[in-house]
């Protein structure tokens, strides 16, 4: 028997910011730059050492696919140092990938390698991102990838979502590949990475007519070549990626800019200062672009010994912004957006139609819940200030979403906001980390 009532789901009363900030938030290590090392330190020739690492919904996934492929991860003194001993890719087994697009999208090219079939599945918002063009890339390397439910024949049709099988085969012959990333980098990023692997290496060839998130692709390249991997980047476009062995090494994992971010927004809506400290000088993280894109918006910055301090003086201006490059940190911008003097456009994030959730369709409708204006573009969203109101907002199982809405809710009293344990996806202490930040007032 099913019932027709449903419970509400619980939701978390975003606190209002009584007076400005003075805070330091240290951030956690970076979501894509966690995953990335240790994909490569599974492939890696001997055992390597991840410091700082993030651990959350999103890097425990990847730890336990890559346990399930042959890895053995331990946890050092800390759970965020993670012992990695690689070992021969094993198949016949299963990859939860939850809703992490790292996961679902970098496994499939390295499960190719293994000696049996490896069944992926997630959640149900994962089950609509798209797939297809590394699934695509992988059966023109010979690899077959069948969908479970309809068989394993080369001539099945190819899946276009999760869930799907990869039948590995011990090696992946390699050769060159075309792909079409117009829809997520992580197609490029996860056939990057395990090329190294595959026996005449990798030159692939993006075939869309735009590129989201190149500085990934960068921090994919950057990671690779980190470990001794010959990556040629040299044309718009394609990379090569020559055969050969992955070094093991320690590493240090930098914080996650991109989770900085609504921490760092807060002191455009509350006023005072926000401090992160470990901010990187050189990087290939997205989030990078954050401090200057604040400062557009009315803020101050400065970057002193590795701590970024970032002030607000009341002052919140719209922006034009194009965010083709940083796609995750859209969720930030449309709540400082929808707070500020004047009207804003987000432009070039079209790909954010499939991320954890339709996130332009989400955002629109969100802030217009709580009485503001935004609306969706072909690429975007236009968002023009209104007074705004308490309301619940629903997060569709998306974590920035989340911490978009506790932004809304420092300035909008009697914010609510859904399912706030989403969060966990890449930031699972949220709520206490914004709470301290909050307590910490000049
Ligand atoms: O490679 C990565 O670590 C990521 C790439 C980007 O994906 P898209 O290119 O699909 O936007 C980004 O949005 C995501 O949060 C992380
Ligand atoms: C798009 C995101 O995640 P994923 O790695 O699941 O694609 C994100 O974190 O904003």
């Amino acid at each position: 028997m099913t019932s027709s009532t449903t419970a509400p789901a619980p939701t978390w009363e975003a606190p209002l910011a009584g007076a400005p900030l003075d805070a330091t938030v240290e951030v956690p290590g970076s979501k894509s730059l966690t995953n990335r090392l240790l994909v490569l330190a599974a492939l890696a020739e001997g055992p390597g050492t991840l410091r700082g690492a993030l651990r959350s919904r999103d890097a425990d996934l990847m730890i336990g696919a890559l346990r399930s492929l042959g890895a053995r991860i331990e946890e050092g003194d800390h759970p965020s140092t993670l012992l990695v001993t690689p070992g021969p890719v094993t198949g016949d087994t299963e990859v939860d990938t939850g809703l992490a697009g790292t996961v679902m999208r970098f496994l499939p090219p390295f499960a190719a390698l293994a000696d049996g079939p490896v069944r992926f599945d997630g959640d149900p918002a994962a089950r609509v991102r798209p797939m297809l063009p590394v699934l695509a890339a992988l059966r023109s390397l010979g690899i077959t990838v069948h969908d479970p439910a309809t068989g394993s024949g080369d001539s099945a049709a190819l899946p276009t979502h999760l869930p799907f099988t990869v039948e590995g085969r011990g090696s992946v012959p390699g050769g060159a590949v075309d792909v079409d990333a117009s829809e997520s980098s992580q197609f490029v990023s996860g056939l990057l990475l395990a090329a190294a692997r595959f026996e005449r290496g990798l030159s692939l060839r993006h075939i869309g007519t735009t590129l989201p998130s190149l500085p990934h692709i960068e921090m994919t390249v950057a990671t690779l070549r980190d470990v001794g991997v010959v990556v040629d980047d040299s044309r718009d476009g394609m990379w090569d990626v020559s055969p050969g062995p992955i070094a093991a090494r320690d590493v240090r994992v930098e914080p996650d800019l991109s989770n900085a971010a609504p921490f760092l927004a807060s002191a455009l809506v509350a006023g005072g200062t926000v401090r992160v400290p470990g901010w990187p000088t050189l990087t290939t993280q997205p989030g990078a672009m954050v401090p200057d894109l604040l400062e557009r918006m009315g803020g101050t910055y400065t970057l002193t010994d590795g701590v970024l301090s970032v002030t607000g003086a009341g002052e919140l201006h719209g922006i034009d912004v194009d965010l083709h490059a940083g796609g995750e940190l859209a969720p930030t911008f449309a709540a400082l957006a929808a707070l500020a003097d004047s009207p804003s456009r987000l432009r070039g994030i079209a790909h954010l139609r499939g991320h954890e959730t339709d996130r332009l369709a989400a955002l629109a409708r969100e802030i217009t819940r709580l009485g503001g204006q935004a609306e969706e573009t072909r690429d975007g969203l236009v968002i023009t200030p209104r007074p705004l109101r308490g309301d619940v907002v629903r997060t569709y199982a998306d974590h920035r979403m989340a911490t978009s809405a506790a932004l809304l809710g420092l300035r909008v009293p009697g914010v609510r906001v859904e399912d706030v344990g989403t969060t966990a996806k890449t930031l699972p202490d949220f709520t206490g980390m914004w709470l301290s930040m909050l307590d910490s007032v000049a």
